[in-house]
């Protein structure tokens, strides 16, 4: 067989595993989650014969994800870009009250300590927290970065509010940003869904490691995933619409817990250090957990929120959070509930002990699976 040429003759297509694999038998092929094989035989639809590093054997298509035609539309950068250009979505993150309060109140906590200094808002949309920085404090200057066409109209919203001697609006990509100088304080607002979802994370880690001085301020400072058991409160079960096997197979996004279908105390299962985590750490990031039933009732899965933390500019000074659980003010984030693929009956005291898995997409760079051991 020519080197690259499949059995029926056509180019040999190149696929990403997107899960560790094993083979069993000396005819098959193992690979790990990330690589890249080159597939020359699809004719079977459950195993394909495919090439490593020079090493041949088959393979289980399920295993396996085209790769993206190129980088760019890994992110899906236009589509992206292209929502955060309307107003709606920004219509939603700054009616989320709980959300853009406790950014006032850090800018406002450290009006004092940011006098003179140097800030990055990063993903600024419509320059809210910029303007707190400008109106709340008196900060040196503020770099306000959009990448999306919302930009011009940030630019217009910093004039109107009499900011444009601190405040300069970059309409620019983070990565591809060219800035005056390093900041004192990089902000953003990049939490998705699950914490990580959209992975705008990256980004500010990037802008961190080229625009952050030594020693600054990462706001949030760190941020945290938190799980519990919960159940679908007695209101859900008559409304589903779906049939209950395809309702149960996928994560309900943006799911309101209420505190009375909580079965067990919430634990805190992964955190991020904004500081030292490096943007390869994002690719698997895993928890542990050991949840106690603190009352009886049916298991139906588990939930998941996130909460950011803000540490003060002043030595000791009081650190604020921005918590996304039900057992604080609901946020447009609410909560995600991941489905048991049975619902279980527990006692109280019985312990619920596992892992979580959270696994950035090989392919799809803004996407992520969660899995529950
Ligand atoms: N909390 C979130 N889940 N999303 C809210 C913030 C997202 C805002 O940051 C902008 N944004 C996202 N990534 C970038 C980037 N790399 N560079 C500049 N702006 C960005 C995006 O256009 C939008 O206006």
């Amino acid at each position: 067989m020519i080197e690259n040429e499949s059995s029926d003759g056509h180019e040999a297509e190149e696929y990403v595993g997107l899960a560790d694999f094993v083979a069993e038998g000396d005819e098959q092929l193992s690979f790990s989650v990330g690589d890249k094989l080159k597939v020359h035989d699809r004719s079977s639809d459950v195993w394909w014969w495919a090439e490593l590093q020079g090493h041949f054997g088959y393979v289980p298509s399920s295993y396996l994800q085209q790769t993206a035609e190129d980088e760019e539309d890994a992110w899906q950068d236009d589509e992206y870009f292209g929502n955060y250009g309307t107003l709606r979505l920004h219509l939603e993150m700054l009616s989320d009250k709980p959300r853009t309060e406790t950014y006032r109140q850090v800018i406002l906590n450290n009006s004092v300590a940011l006098r003179g200094k140097v800030v990055m808002d990063l993903g600024c949309g419509t320059g809210v927290i910029s303007l707190f920085c400008a109106r709340l404090a008196h900060p040196e200057a503020v770099y306000a970065v959009e990448a999306s066409s919302m930009a011009e109209h940030t630019k217009e919203l910093v004039r109107q509010n009499g900011c444009e001697g601190v405040v300069t609006v970059f309409q620019e990509r983070a990565e591809n940003l060219i800035l005056p100088g390093k900041v004192d304080v990089l902000v953003s607002e990049w939490m998705g869904n699950c914490l990580l979802f959209e992975y705008m994370v990256e980004s500010v880690l990037l802008a961190r490691d080229r625009w952050l001085k030594e020693g600054g301020m990462m706001w949030p400072s760190s941020a945290c995933l938190t799980a519990l058991n919960g159940v679908l409160g007695e209101t859900i079960w008559p409304r589903l619409q779906l049939p209950t096997k395809e309702f149960l197979s996928k994560p309900k996004f943006s799911h309101h817990l209420l505190p009375e279908d909580c079965l067990s105390t919430p634990a805190d299962v992964i955190t991020l250090d904004m500081v030292t985590i490096q943007v390869s750490d994002l690719e698997t990031l895993k928890g542990e957990f050991s949840f106690t039933v603190e009352k009886s009732g049916i298991f139906h899965g588990f939930t998941v929120w996130f909460s950011a933390h803000f540490q003060s500019l002043e030595e000791d000074g009081p650190s604020l959070e921005l918590n996304t659980g039900p057992y604080s003010e609901i946020t447009h984030w609410k909560q995600t509930l991941f489905m048991l693929d049975a619902p279980v009956t527990v006692e109280e005291g019985d312990s619920i002990v596992g892992s979580i898995r959270l696994q950035r997409n090989p392919i799809w760079r803004r996407h992520l699976s969660i899995t529950f051991s």
